[in-house]
């Protein structure tokens, strides 16, 4: 049985290519119900693929993912219902109060109502965003929108929480902070992250550390034993030879 059967994420020998250039190159790796697993690459690396093929943006014949269980080309809908994202991209509505940004997520999952209110009230409370539901995305600093998109991504209660480099963009205190609550995340409500990202100040040495280069996965494992005893930046810029 994979890790995903408990409300994980299973990748098994994924590979997809664009035309010649090959994105992902047999890519494989399990991450445990309730962790935080960082997925660590440089620009190239294959993250964002990565990313659009476990949202089914691109589907590809080679290899397998599970979400919580639920094979996602068998079965995507119940598949991608388990699984909350945030983009690299901002998608907020700018014109919309916070609240009604979440309301017409909510709605898309087919909730509404009081229902829909109260999981609106717990998502904004975990962010601690609870103040802000009634302010425009727009009067919103950079650290606010990319929470309130995370609020968002768990109003429908997935169990696997994805987010491709949801720093980029951020001052260092605004990421410090998104960085922390998404570990909450994982800790507290036992939500699965895969967290992408090309900065190794956002893994702690307790996270699960996948290293993505040229589409191939280079470690797999604690964050701490990737790094021994040297810094996580001087390990990860040896083994994919990136510019600091
Ligand atoms: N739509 C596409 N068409 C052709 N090649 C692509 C496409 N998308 C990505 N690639 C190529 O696939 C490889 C992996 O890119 P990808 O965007 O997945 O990396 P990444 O790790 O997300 O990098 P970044 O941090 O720059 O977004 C790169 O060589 C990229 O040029």
């Amino acid at each position: 049985m994979t890790q995903a059967a408990g409300g994980g994420l299973s990748v098994r020998h994924l590979s997809h290519s664009f035309g010649p250039r090959r994105a992902l190159d047999d890519v494989s790796f399990e991450v445990a119900q309730g962790a935080f697993c960082a997925l660590l690459g440089p620009n190239g690396a294959g993250k964002s693929t990565l990313f659009a093929l476990l949202t089914r943006l691109v589907t590809t014949p080679q290899g397998e993912i599970e979400v919580a269980g639920v094979n996602l080309a068998r079965h995507p809908r119940a598949a991608l219902a388990q699984m909350g994202v945030v983009f690299q991209q901002p998608t907020l509505d700018l014109d919309l109060t916070v609240r009604r940004n979440l309301r017409y997520f909510a709605a898309l999952h087919g909730l509404s109502g009081r229902e829909a209110e109260a999981r609106i009230d717990a998502a904004l409370e975990r962010l601690d965003m609870a103040e802000r539901g009634g302010e425009l995305a727009r009067s919103l600093n950079g650290g606010h929108r990319r929470r309130t998109e995370i609020a968002r991504a768990l109003i429908h209660r997935p169990r696997v929480l994805l987010l491709d480099e949801p720093t980029v963009g951020l001052d260092a205190a605004s990421r410090a902070n998104i960085t922390r609550h998404v570990h909450d995340l994982a800790s507290d409500m036992g939500l699965t992250v895969l967290w992408a990202t090309h900065l190794t100040d956002e893994v702690w040495a307790t996270d699960r550390l996948v290293i993505l280069h040229r589409g191939r996965v280079l470690a797999d494992s604690v964050a701490g034993r990737v790094a021994g005893d040297r810094p996580l930046t001087e390990v990860f810029l040896a083994m994919t030879g990136a510019e600091a």
